[in-house]
């Protein structure tokens, strides 16, 4: 599992981005880290990924302090992996095929073992069908399953995603979160964003960041209550703890959660199906 362990970063400029930062993953499958523009959210997974070597502080993984050597990151990104924001930034080849193959070819394994694996992730993120497109003429939501599939390929134990919904449209939007959801069934998915109700929908554990610090930690359904922590670190409630403040009920993450809590106080009387 990864930590970070007081970790303190500057830019060359003298910003200093990050402060005494600790995060255990093993506190959730599925952790969200929240904060307004510039709080610190892109510059934390780039040193969580050892892009960026902290000032101060440490990054553990399994129990082991994460070296800087370039043989020591090219094993560890075989495990702890980042979907950066712009697909862009991630997509080097001008073929879909190609671009995911690459790390693979890299590794050594056969074209046969390459070609399945490749298939697989493919068709698991919906790209199947343009695997043979140019990656010019891909759409920016395109893009972006190529580019998560280029990280799932590594079948690694830890993905990042940094703000994987922006700049997509709704419909774009519910297909990336499926897709994410479904990786996080045998992955720990760690989600930076903004977006309030994409966290409280996907997330099960949430740092809240501003201004480099972790102003607080915990359960989602913890932290979303705290007006306080939300207004100090420029975030919105999400829309469905509005609701449930304004009309006085407890707070569910869950669905079924919510149906249970209705059904115990008016019981048959409504249609629950
Ligand atoms: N290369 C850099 N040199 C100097 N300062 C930087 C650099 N990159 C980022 N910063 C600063 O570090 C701080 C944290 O930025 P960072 O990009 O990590 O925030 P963020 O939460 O990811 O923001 P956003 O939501 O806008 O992507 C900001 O004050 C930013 O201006």
């Amino acid at each position: 599992m990864l930590e970070v362990k007081d970790l303190t970063y500057l830019y060359e400029d003298g910003t200093k981005a990050l402060e005494n930062i600790n995060i255990e993953l093993g506190k959730g499958k599925k952790i969200g880290i929240i904060g307004a523009n510039g709080s610190g959210k892109s510059t934390l997974f780039l040193n969580m990924v050892g892009v960026l070597k902290p000032k101060r502080g440490k990054i553990v993984y399994n129990g082991e302090d994460i070296k800087y050597s370039k043989k020591y990151l090219r094993e560890y990104r075989k495990k702890v992996n980042i979907v950066f924001q712009d697909p862009d930034k991630q997509i080097f080849y001008s073929n879909v095929y190609d671009d995911i193959a690459f790390a693979l070819r890299n590794i050594g394994y056969s074209e046969e073992e390459i070609k399945n694996r490749v298939d697989k992730v493919l068709k698991r993120v919906g790209a199947y069908d343009f695997k043979d497109k140019p990656v010019h003429f891909l759409s920016y939501g395109q893009k972006k399953r190529v580019a998560i599939a280029g990280i799932l390929v590594m079948d690694g134990d830890i993905i990042l995603f940094d703000e994987p919904t922006s700049g997509l449209d709704p419909l774009m939007t519910r297909e990336i979160v499926s897709i994410i959801d479904d990786i996080s069934k045998n992955k720990t998915i760690v989600i930076s964003s903004h977006d309030m109700n994409l966290i409280y929908e996907i997330c099960d554990y949430v740092y809240v960041l501003e201004n480099g610090n972790v102003i607080d930690e915990g359960l989602v359904t913890e932290v979303f209550t705290k007006e306080k922590v939300l207004k100090k670190a420029g975030l919105e409630e999400p829309w469905l703890v509005k609701i449930h403040k304004r009309l006085g009920i407890p707070l569910f993450k869950y669905e079924e959660d919510f149906f249970n809590y209705w059904r115990d106080r008016f019981g048959s009387g409504i249609d629950w199906s």
